[in-house]
């Protein structure tokens, strides 16, 4: 059947076929505009917490890299913030461009990052993520920016990982990771609500963009761009330009952490 991904039959512009909501009115990623952010002064610091252990594996999901945690405990999270409660860790991944020109989903006065990561986490108050999931407060994902500079050690973890994952539905163990490290050095934010960015494209997210990026080299930009969106059984297509373009801001406000 038709699965969804970013080709020119199957990618963003065909998604409102099966996902409707693809046109709904609070849809991710947005064109963030410092100049018109809401300085919020009741927006706490955002805490998360994370801890190596709950790390499982590292899986190549046709659509990106994923590492998944264990989240039957409340060993990672993320609280305060724009958030009330507490929201656990599921996964992270990641989107890129096939050239350092493109690749964030959000985007920052218009300008696209070769990467963006992002942080799934899902509002304890439901009993799993799946409940959380289609609620208007379930999800919030924090998305941090990858600039070109210097190698980042940390991503490199990561990156090493990626040769045992090259085909869509493969993966391997990958533990005792603390994705802490791969944090900007301050977590001011813009925040707004929003939805997935893939579908089912649920209107379920809180978003957290840091306004500050992590490092990434060339050559590692290079290293995600070796994945595949195929199988080991079909004929090679690269993981690249994995990312849906901004959507219409509409009736939404961006706030932000600091003036
Ligand atoms: C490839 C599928 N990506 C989905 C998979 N999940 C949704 C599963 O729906 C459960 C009913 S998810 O909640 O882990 C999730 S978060 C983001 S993003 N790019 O907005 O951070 C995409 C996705
Ligand atoms: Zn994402």
């Amino acid at each position: 059947p038709n699965e969804w991904g970013y080709g020119a039959n199957n990618g963003p512009d065909t998604w409102h076929e099966k996902f409707p909501i693809a046109n709904g009115p609070r849809q991710s990623p947005i064109d963030i505009v410092p100049s018109e952010a809401q300085y919020d002064p009741e927006l706490r610091p955002l805490t998360l917490r994370y801890d190596p252990s709950v790390s499982l594996d590292i899986i190549n999901n046709g659509h990106s890299v994923q590492v998944t945690f264990a989240d039957d405990e409340d060993k990672s999270t993320l609280t305060r913030g724009p958030v009330t409660g507490t929201y656990r860790l599921k996964q992270f991944h990641f989107h890129w461009g096939s050239s350092d020109d493109k690749g964030s989903e959000h985007t920052v006065d218009g300008k696209l990052y070769p990467a963006e990561l992002h942080l799934v986490h899902w509002n304890t108050t439901y009993p799993n993520f799946g409940e959380a999931a289609s609620k208007s407060d379930g999800l919030a994902v924090v998305g941090v920016f990858l600039e070109i500079g210097n190698e980042n050690p940390q991503l490199q973890k990561v990156l090493d990982a990626l040769e045992a994952i090259k085909a869509k539905a493969t993966q391997t163990t990958f533990a005792n990771f603390d994705p802490t490290l791969l944090l900007p050095s301050t977590l001011d934010y813009w925040t707004y609500d929003g939805s997935l960015t893939t579908p089912p494209l649920l209107e379920s997210v809180t978003w957290i963009v840091c306004k500050k990026s992590i490092s990434v080299s060339p050559a590692q930009m290079e290293k995600f761009r070796g994945l595949l969106f195929s199988t080991e059984e079909e004929p090679e297509c690269n993981m690249v330009d994995n990312y849906r373009p901004p959507q219409p801001l509409k009736d939404r406000k961006v706030r932000t952490s600091s003036a």
